[in-house]
């Protein structure tokens, strides 16, 4: 992060936070909930399909590097996660803790354990013939899944639940299991079907991957035939990974308060909106707004940066990015995409605004891979605009930084996002998001102070909120106003990682 000088000290002890206070659910007061004292030796299993330290794909890896470490304070933590070839390069040597044998068509496997060098313990499911691959973890680089994810989640997914049963390890066994999406909610019907009572969490960072095979591979996932019902996996005739979680796990968590409200209803609920709102009348839903870890502190630290520091700090990253993205040097608004380039997103409404961005004289630098269609529709607006325009198709963490650091704005109109990372670390460095008024963008950006909400999820809706952020730039004075207020926002890990803490008391209480 050389790019990203750190000069100075922003004190942000006092700044309003961009959560809403209010407890969803689960403690509809917002006040504490007195159960929620969390025995210091509960011994939680974190379990995860991408952590930022060897392999991600998007948001859900960040979440598995922060909140893990953060909750080490409050439990004894461990997490688990399949031995990808990334997980196996980062630590060659680990110690076998355990051999197991094949469950119906879930191959053998072996307990790997091993500490990050900052003493988090990982578990690593060893199984090469299911992880040892080139790839993200669900596909091949060219795109689309690997057909046998079936069998390589519920490999994941049944590793916890024996974790848990103490089949694996003589000396841990866990009080709780914590699992994330689709890739590891068979594990809270695996602890049922095993006869387990450990308590289970799932969050849901995105419920629109859900995890959907045909009822054929029961017997090969080890899934009794029982449990293929409206009260259990099944999903409209299908083994849904997702549902089962939902409806076998103790509680539910999901990533702001807005989107665990928006998935009890049609528009969002993915056809589980009966099962999710179920959850919520019983005070087994929670949203809990994700944390940005302090690897986005304050890049301009120190107590009140005065606004001109700031201001050439900005202007001289945009200068360095404009440089290395082949752009004019200008005096106009930098406009910015970091994102996954999939639907989800509205990479196409951002396409639609760009027309209105060039006119007015801005530039919009783009960054991200995802769905061909739009990685081609994003470079051929970036061949139409050489002047204006500049994509990279592919990612780099640092280089993401330097864009975040650079850019005046950040285009970011998802048509439903169960909380979103971007906009904060965009706020964080001093970049107003424009976003559509959707999930967790409410919930972390203040129209008008901090950012831009629009609130109809098209091109016209976009550049409308557009139109007034280039209005907004061109009054200095509202600008810097804008630009310090998102900058002093707090979005750390203190208050979700106690919120989490209370949920698995609540769990471990009931
Ligand atoms: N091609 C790529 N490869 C690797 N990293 C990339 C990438 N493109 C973008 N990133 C990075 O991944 C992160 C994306 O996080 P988001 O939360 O915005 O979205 P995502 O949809 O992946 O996560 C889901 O899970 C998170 C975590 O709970 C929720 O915040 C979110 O709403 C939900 O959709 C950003 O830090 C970005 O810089």
């Amino acid at each position: 992060m050389s790019e990203v000088p750190m000069q100075a000290v922003i004190d942000t002890s006092s700044a309003t936070s961009g959560h809403a206070l209010t407890y969803a659910a689960a403690v509809k007061d917002g006040a504490p909930d007195p159960r929620s004292a969390l025995p210091s030796a509960t011994r939680l299993l974190f379990v995860t399909s991408e952590m930022g330290d060897f392999i991600k794909a998007g948001g859900l890896g960040e979440v598995s590097s922060a909140l893990p470490r953060q909750l080490r304070s409050l439990c004894d933590v461990r997490v688990l996660i399949p031995g990808f070839r990334k997980v196996r390069a980062a630590r060659p040597a680990m110690d076998i803790v355990a051999q197991l044998p094949r469950t119906a068509s879930l191959p053998p496997w072996s307990l790997g354990r091993f500490n990050t060098p900052d003493g988090l313990t990982i578990y690593a499911v060893l199984c090469d013939e299911l992880y040892d691959r080139e790839g993200s973890p669900y596909g091949p680089f060219a795109g689309g899944d690997f057909t046998d994810n079936d069998i390589r989640f519920a490999r994941l997914s049944l590793a916890a639940a024996e974790i848990a049963a103490g089949e694996a390890d003589p000396n841990w066994k866990p009080d709780i299991i914590h699992v994330n999406d689709w890739p590891s909610a068979l594990a809270p019907g695996y602890l049922r079907w095993k006869g387990l009572s450990t308590p289970s969490i799932l969050t849901i960072h995105n419920l629109a991957y859900q995890g959907l095979y045909q009822p054929a591979r029961m017997n090969a996932l080890g899934i009794p035939d029982l449990a293929f019902s409206v009260n259990g996996a099944e999903f409209h005739g299908k083994i849904s990974f997702l549902k089962t979680g939902i409806f076998y796990g103790s509680h539910v968590t999901t990533v702001s308060e807005t989107y665990a409200r928006e998935i009890t209803t049609a528009e969002h609920g993915c056809g589980l909106e009966g099962l999710l709102k179920t959850r919520m009348d019983e005070g087994r839903l929670t949203g809990i707004v994700n944390g940005i870890d302090d690897s986005w502190a304050s890049p301009i630290t120190g107590e009140k940066t005065p606004a001109r520091l700031i201001r050439q700090w900005k202007q001289k990253n945009a200068t360095d990015i404009r440089q290395t993205f082949d752009l004019p040097q200008s005096r106009g608004p930098l406009f910015s995409i970091i994102s996954r380039l999939v639907h989800q997103k509205g990479i196409d409404l951002s396409i639609e605004a760009a027309e209105t961005i060039v006119a007015n004289g801005g530039q919009l630098i783009v960054t991200g891979r995802g769905e061909p269609r739009l990685e081609d529709a994003i470079e051929r607006l970036a061949r139409q605009n050489p002047h204006a325009i500049a994509a990279r198709i592919g990612f780099d963490d640092a280089e993401a930084r330097r864009i975040f650091a650079a850019s005046d704005f950040l285009l970011m109109p998802s048509r439903f996002e169960p909380c979103g990372l971007s906009q904060m670390y965009a706020q964080r460095f001093g970049t107003l998001p424009i976003a559509y008024r959707t999930g967790g963008l409410v919930d972390t950006i203040e129209d008008g102070l901090s950012g831009f909400l629009f609130s109809s999820p098209t091109g016209a809706g976009l550049t409308s909120a557009v139109t007034r952020a280039l209005q907004a730039f061109k009054t200095k004075r509202a600008f810097k106003q804008m630009r310090e207020h998102a900058m002093a926002k707090r979005f750390d890990w203190t208050r979700p990682t106690h919120r989490y803490a209370d949920v698995y008391a609540r769990a471990l209480a009931a």
